[in-house]
């Protein structure tokens, strides 16, 4: 059987995104904690999985991968056929698909990310505090960005269709960091938008995610 393993820091949101995706294709891995503190990442033996120094870095095998939007997609397509499906075949839904992948990545995770880092992350590594001039500027663009989404979860159940896929597990990591977060009021306004974060932050494979990150401190 192929040995899986995920090389990533504790609370690193591509990695959560990562294992998730295992979780929901129901698949062993094993976590290998990269301590990004003494910079591992940036030096052997970790810079031979991922030469951009960056977590997470994936192993199915023979097969080593970075960018965990690109993992994700490998481990959808690569285990099809078990766990939940993550994908379309239908050529007009995964085209859709593929618009809301895009979505994700361009409009709603810049704005999520900084939000993430200068509200949660940033504090909670001690590497400064908030600044709030970058929060307002973030939340101004997560509100437009969000306005697309309640029309779009209106009208259907899931951003890409009336079932989960990958386009909605992208999102998870930075929703849970917001969630309870003074930037959560984006989300809570938009009852569409609410509902569907409270479905998706809800699914056993995200718990199994959350549950996993807290014992690898
Ligand atoms: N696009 C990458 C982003 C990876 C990323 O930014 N990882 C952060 C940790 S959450 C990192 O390794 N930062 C260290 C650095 O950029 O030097 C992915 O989705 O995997």
């Amino acid at each position: 059987m192929a040995v899986r393993k995920v090389h990533a820091s504790n609370n690193s949101e591509p990695a959560m995104r990562v294992m998730a995706c295992l979780n929901e294709k129901e698949l062993a891995f094993q976590f290998v904690s990269v301590d990004m503190k003494v910079g591992e990442h940036k030096r052997q033996p970790f810079l031979s999985l991922n030469p951009f120094g960056q977590v997470p870095a994936f192993e199915d095998g023979d097969l080593t991968l970075f960018e965990s939007r690109a993992i994700t997609q490998y481990i959808a397509t690569e285990y099809a056929n078990q766990g939940t499906e993550l994908l379309y075949s239908d050529s007009k839904k995964k085209a859709i698909l593929l618009v809301w992948l895009e979505i994700e990545s361009h409009q709603f995770d810049p704005a999520a990310a900084k939000l993430t880092w200068e509200i949660v992350l940033k504090p909670m590594l001690g590497m400064g505090t908030t600044d709030f001039a970058v929060v307002e500027e973030n939340e101004s663009k997560l509100a437009n960005v969000l306005d697309v989404y309640e029309s779009r979860l209106a009208k259907s159940k899931y951003l890409a269709g009336d079932s989960f896929t990958l386009a909605d597990l992208h999102h998870l990591p930075h929703i849970q960091y917001l969630m309870g977060t003074r930037s959560w009021k984006l989300f809570e306004s938009r009852s569409h938008v609410h509902a569907w974060a409270a479905d998706i932050t809800a699914r056993p494979a995200w718990s199994k995610v959350l549950i996993a990150m807290k014992t690898e401190v």
